[in-house]
């Protein structure tokens, strides 16, 4: 059996795939996107090169990860089976508080959740079958999403809504993003020179998806994701929170639950704000030429990201640390700037030239010196842990 560690994250359309030796070096990364049409295609990056890769008819996850594995083969990275393989699972419902080792029991309890996670569950079973099928003899292990927000009080995952909703159907908040917002609580004690026990910090995880959780003494005690992951934060093609009065209005309307749903996760957010893109990059790009419509989707977003911000101080009694992280929240200068702008009355300010340089000198405070609390930027890394994970349980 080899040292190697392979993870796995199937999305709605994309496969991200990763090799880690057993010292948590990544060896590999890879991505397969568009999958499911005819123009899937992938890419793999390994040892400071990019290699295109073509993925064969059907062009769904199946044919992605073999091509992706058998390019792992090709430049000897993989040679034999892995080790281990640790796959992302977006929903574990309460069944879940930390990862598992995957069993026939376990995959029955994840496909049990898949009505709640619709767009996530079933592929995450799919690549779980897949890599069965390639490495029967391996160890897999799931690592769930839901699961470090198993501790959030009873406060904060009811909602309002009669108690059998919960009972009977297991109707409340789960949370979701878990790994990377468990990581940003040891990385920020790290950095803060803290245990993580006494480690109480805002994580603000602002990717495709976009979340954010008051971590109380390295625990989960508030989330703005729900009982799905569409609850909460404005995302790339996700509404985040609305008026739930608008399904009734949309239904008279003549929009079917399937479109409403359909508009909701994928038409919404930032894309259907700008009208363009969902792309903070390029919704930056296009703001800073005078769109007004990108730079109105971007106040949307870091108002309501300030407003959440203000909502999880109700859940801790210190603030060590307010976190950004993801794609959005590692690279984008202009959303830490216009979120912090409207956090004045909790003495939160940036120090624009650390905010700025962020990225270029890996410095992680950007707070003004004034500032009543810290802010970092810490980067996420989800198949790092989720590697470790899978290390840990096989
Ligand atoms: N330099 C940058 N400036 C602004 N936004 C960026 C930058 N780099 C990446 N992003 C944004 O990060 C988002 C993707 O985040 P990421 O964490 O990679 O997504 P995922 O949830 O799919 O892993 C996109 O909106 C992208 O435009
Ligand atoms: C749960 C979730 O929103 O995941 P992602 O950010 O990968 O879409
Ligand atoms: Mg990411």
């Amino acid at each position: 059996m080899e040292d190697t560690l392979l993870v796995v994250n199937c999305g709605s359309s994309s496969l991200k795939l990763a090799l880690y030796d057993r010292q948590m070096h990544c060896l590999a990364s890879a991505l397969a996107e568009r999958l499911g049409s005819s123009d899937a295609f992938g890419r793999l990056d390994a040892n400071d090169q990019r290699h295109q890769i073509e993925i064969p008819a059907p062009g769904d996850h199946d044919a992605a990860l073999a091509a992706l594995i058998q390019q792992l083969r090709t430049l000897q990275l993989l040679q034999g089976q892995p080790r281990a393989v640790g796959h992302r699972v977006v929903h574990g419902g309460e069944s879940f508080t930390d990862a598992a080792r995957i069993t026939p029991e376990v995959v029955d309890a994840i496909e049990r959740c898949a009505a709640l996670a619709p767009l996530h569950n079933p592929v995450n079973l799919v690549g779980i079958r897949a890599t069965q099928a390639l490495f029967p003899e391996v160890p897999q292990v799931a690592v769930f999403d839901t699961a470090y927000h198993q501790s959030l009080p009873e406060h904060a995952y009811l909602y309002a809504l009669p108690q059998r909703f919960y009972q009977e159907w297991g109707v409340r908040r789960y949370g979701f993003h878990g790994t990377s917002h468990q990581f940003m609580a040891g990385e920020a004690a790290r950095i803060l020179d803290k245990p993580l026990s006494e480690t109480s910090i805002i994580s603000a995880h602002l990717g495709n998806g976009c979340s954010i959780t008051a971590i109380r003494d390295g625990q989960s005690v508030d989330t703005s994701m729900g009982l799905t992951p569409l609850e909460g934060l404005v995302m790339g093609t996700r509404s985040g929170d609305l008026d739930p009065g608008l399904f009734e209005f949309l239904g008279g309307k003549g929009l079917s639950p399937a479109e409403i749903n359909r508009l909701l996760n994928q038409d919404s957010g930032l894309l259907g704000l700008s009208g363009e893109t969902n792309d903070m990059r390029t919704l930056t790009e296009l703001a800073a030429n005078g769109h007004r419509q990108a730079d109105l989707a971007i106040e949307v977003f870091c108002f309501r990201l300030a407003r959440y911000v203000g909502a999880m101080t109700a859940s801790l009694t210190q603030l060590d640390a307010l976190v950004f992280t993801g794609g959005i929240g590692e690279n984008s200068a202009l959303v830490r700037t216009r979120t912090v702008a409207h956090l004045q009355l909790l003495g939160l300010s940036l120090d624009n030239n650390h905010n700025d340089r962020h990225g270029r000198d890996n410095q992680h405070h950007i707070e003004h010196a004034d500032s009543r609390f810290p802010i970092l930027v810490i980067p996420t890394n989800e198949e790092r842990v989720i590697a470790q994970s899978a290390l840990n349980h096989s």
